[in-house]
C-alpha cells in the first residue's frame, strides 16, 4: 500500500485520489473548501464538480495540508494553473517538517500567465531543493468524468526519474485505467497545455456548424505547430505521437466532455468569453495558454496561424468566422 496525498479536491484531483483509492492505497485528498471535507468524508461524494459520482468510502478529504502530507510518499497535485504557486508554497512549508523524501507530481495542463513556466518549473521554485529533482507530470487523454465511471483510460507519466514514475505507474494502474511512462517531462507538460487551445478552436468549428473534416484538418494542422513548437523548446519528438500528445490532443479536440472544447462551442454559437467562462464553473486553461503560446511562437519564430486565430479571437475580439476565413485564406502550400 503506497500513502498518497492529492492536493485539489476539483474534477480531476477527486477522480485520481479515487482511482488510487480504489486501488487499496491509503489517500488523502486535500481541499482549502472546508464543506467539501465535510461531504467527502460523510456523503462520499463531490455534488460540485462529479455530480453523478459515489467515491470510494476510503477516499478521506482534509483541509489540514500538514496532515494529507505527513508519512507520505507520493504528492500529486491537481489545481488549476492559477492556482500552483500558491498551493506549493502550503506544500512548501508542510515539507519542512517532513522526515523522508516525497514524490513530487502534478497533473495540471497549463502555463503560468505573465512568466509563461511550465508546472514543474513553479513547483521547483516554490518547494524545498531536495525535492526539486523527481518530479513527475501526469498527462494524457483523461476526463475526469469517464475515469470515475471506470471507462478505459490510458495516460502518460513523464519524468527524468523513472523510479518515480514507476512508483506512480503502479499505485494508479488497474483494469481499466493504464499507465505508460515516459522520460519527457517539457514534452508532456508543453503538449497537455498546446492541445488545449486546439480545443477551443475544435468547439468553435463545431458551434459555427461545420463538421468532422473541418475537425480532422484543424487537429492535423495543430500537430504540426505543436511540433515545431516542441522542437524549438526542447521536447522529445516521440512525445507528441504519444498519449500525452496526440492521445490528448484527440480527446480534447473531439469530446463534449472537456471545458476547453465547450467553451469553444460556446463562442461558436454567439457566446462572450465572459458568458462561456462564467458558465463552465470550472478552469478553462486553454484561455491563458493561449496568450502564452502566441508569446512564445514569437519568441521562438515558430509560425502557429492556428494559435495567432484562437488569439485573435480571445483577445482582440476578431469575429470567428474572419478567423476562419483568414486560415483559410492563407497562401497556399506544400504539407511536405
Ligand atoms: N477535469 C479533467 O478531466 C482534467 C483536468 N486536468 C487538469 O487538471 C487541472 C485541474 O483541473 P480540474 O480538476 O478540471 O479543475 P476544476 O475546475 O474541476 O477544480 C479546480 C479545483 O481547484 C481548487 N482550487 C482553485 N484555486 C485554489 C487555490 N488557490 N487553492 C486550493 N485549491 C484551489 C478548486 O476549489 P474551489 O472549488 O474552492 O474553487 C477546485 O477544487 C487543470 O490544469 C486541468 O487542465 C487534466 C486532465 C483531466
Ligand atoms: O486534459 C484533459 C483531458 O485529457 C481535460 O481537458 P479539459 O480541461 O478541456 O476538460
Amino acid at each position: 500500500m503506497t500513502k498518497i496525498a492529492v492536493l485539489g479536491a476539483g474534477s480531476w484531483g477527486t477522480a485520481l485520489a479515487n482511482t488510487a483509492a480504489e486501488n487499496g492505497h491509503d489517500v488523502r485528498l486535500w481541499t482549502h473548501n472546508l464543506n467539501q471535507v465535510e461531504e467527502i468524508n460523510q456523503q462520499h461524494t463531490n455534488s460540485k464538480y462529479l455530480p453523478h459520482a459515489t467515491l470510494v468510502d476510503t477516499l478521506v478529504a482534509t483541509n489540514d495540508m500538514f496532515l494529507a502530507i505527513e508519512n507520505v510518499e507520493i504528492v500529486l497535485s491537481v489545481v488549476p494553473t492559477k492556482a500552483v504557486r500558491e498551493v506549493a508554497k502550503k506544500l512548501a512549508t508542510a515539507l519542512e517538517e517532513q522526515a523522508h523524501t516525497v514524490i513530487l507530481a502534478h497533473a495540471t495542463k497549463g502555463l503560468e500567465q505573465g512568466s509563461y513556466k511550465r508546472i514543474s518549473e513553479m513547483i521547483a521554485e516554490e518547494v524545498p531543493e531536495a525535492y526539486r529533482s523527481a518530479l513527475v507530470v501526469i498527462s494524457g487523454p483523461s476526463h475526469a468524468e469517464d475515469v470515475i465511471k471506470h471507462d478505459l483510460t490510458a495516460v502518460s507519466i513523464g519524468s527524468s526519474d523513472e523510479s518515480a514514475a514507476k512508483l506512480l505507474q503502479k499505485a494508479l494502474s488497474n483494469e481499466t485505467f493504464r499507465a505508460y511512462t515516459n522520460h519527457d517531462l517539457l514534452g508532456s507538460e508543453l503538449f497537455a497545455a498546446l492541445k488545449n487551445i486546439v480545443a477551443i478552436a475544435s468547439g468553435a468549428l463545431i458551434g459555427l456548424g461545420y463538421g468532422v473534416n473541418a475537425q480532422a484538418a484543424l487537429l492535423t494542422r495543430s500537430l504540426v505547430e505543436m511540433r515545431d513548437l516542441g522542437a524549438a523548446m526542447g521536447a522529445k519528438p516521440e512525445t507528441l505521437y504519444e498519449l500525452a500528445g496526440i492521445g490528448d490532443l484527440i480527446v480534447t479536440g473531439m469530446s463534449p466532455n472537456s471545458r476547453n472544447y465547450r467553451a469553444g462551442l460556446g463562442l461558436g454559437k454567439g457566446k462572450s468569453l465572459q458568458q462561456v467562462t462564467e458558465e463552465m464553473g470550472m478552469v478553462i486553461e486553454g484561455v491563458n495558454t493561449t496568450k502564452a503560446v502566441y508569446d512564445f511562437s514569437k519568441m521562438y519564430h515558430v509560425d502557429m496561424p492556428i494559435t495567432s486565430a484562437v488569439y485573435q479571437v480571445l483577445y482582440e475580439n476578431k469575429p470567428l468566422r474572419t478567423a476562419v476565413a483568414d486560415l483559410m485564406a492563407r497562401p497556399l502550400k506544400s504539407e511536405d
